[in-house]
């Protein structure tokens, strides 16, 4: 038997970044978490620990700052892609690399100081945005854009029955029930040119009007409407996956009090639940390459 080295990366993960945007007293935040990752011609690190083509996580983590003061940060895949490709033309060794980033949003607190003054800012309780991008020095570029903790619900038009029955089922079918998920989204531009802020508020939109507007036979048609839905609406995009947890609201059983329930008070159960996921794509969507690894 002989050892080999299998795929391997290297790279600063979780670099957050704040920056502030002073327009006179009005200020501006940005709030994101950088992670970038390389690979190529870097096997002898791992093998016999020379570190010649290795640029420190350290560099890495000075060069996302250094950037936001020199190039702003605006959309995060745009941030992305600026990184990505300095990493990739600047060091012969690094072959491709992988950029994430979230972002967390900040809603003004709307009062001013008595110059007009505004610069507070409350953590928003808004989904986090992210996006995934990789570029390689053939010259291939991928784009993800994303969501994550979008908690949704539908407090009725949600049916489920028909299912497979065995000696352990016990769910009772419902033709009213309450869908309640926390949607986590990608999604794959066909390039890398995309207006990724109008196409990030846009996605969102047609995520969630898909999901209010489709009556429900299960979170699995739910989900394939809802990336079905991006798809038909914006022409940028080639593929969507989504997963999303099944919230379960289970009504209280409040007999014992001498009480009916008529679907009206629940028991949100954290866990176990369910977990939905899948991918809705264009037939003829470009090869999606490294994009989602
Ligand atoms: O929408 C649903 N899909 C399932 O696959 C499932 N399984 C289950 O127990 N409840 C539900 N609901």
């Amino acid at each position: 038997m002989a050892v080999i080295l299998g795929p391997n990366r290297y790279g600063k993960a979780e670099t957050r970044v704040v920056r502030v945007v002073r327009d006179g007293g009005v200020h501006h935040i940005k709030d994101v978490n950088v992670s970038s990752a390389l690979s190529g011609d870097m096997d002898e690190a791992h093998l016999s620990g020379d570190n010649t083509a290795i640029l420190p996580t350290d560099t890495q983590k000075n060069t996302a700052y250094a950037f936001a003061r020199k190039y702003g940060v605006d959309q995060i895949e745009d941030f992305a892609l600026l990184l990505a490709r300095h990493y990739v033309s600047s060091q012969p060794a690094v072959h491709h690399a992988r950029v994430e980033i979230e972002e967390y949003f900040w809603d003004r607190i709307p009062v001013q100081g008595p110059s007009g003054e505004r610069h507070s800012f409350v953590r928003s309780g808004r989904e986090v945005r992210t996006c995934v991008v990789h570029h390689d020095r053939d010259g291939t570029t991928t784009v993800l854009s994303g969501l994550k903790d979008l908690v949704v619900l539908n407090s009725t038009g949600s049916e489920f029955h028909g299912f497979a029955v065995d000696e352990y089922t016990t769910l009772q079918p419902v033709t009213d029930r309450i869908l309640a998920t926390e949607v986590s989204a990608a999604w794959r531009h066909v390039s890398d040119g995309s207006p990724f802020g109008k196409s990030y508020s846009e996605v969102r939109r047609c995520l969630l009007e898909a999901f209010a507007e489709t009556h429900s036979l299960s979170l699995q048609q739910t989900l394939y409407a809802m990336g079905k839905r991006v798809l038909e609406t914006r022409g940028e995009i080639c593929e969507v996956r989504l997963a999303m947890p099944n919230k379960h609201h289970f009504p209280v059983d409040l007999t014992p009090f001498g009480l009916d329930n008529p679907d009206e008070v629940f028991y949100a159960a954290d866990r176990p639940y369910g977990l939905i996921e899948g991918a809705v794509l264009d037939d003829d969507a470009p090869a999606a390459r490294f994009a989602w690894e």
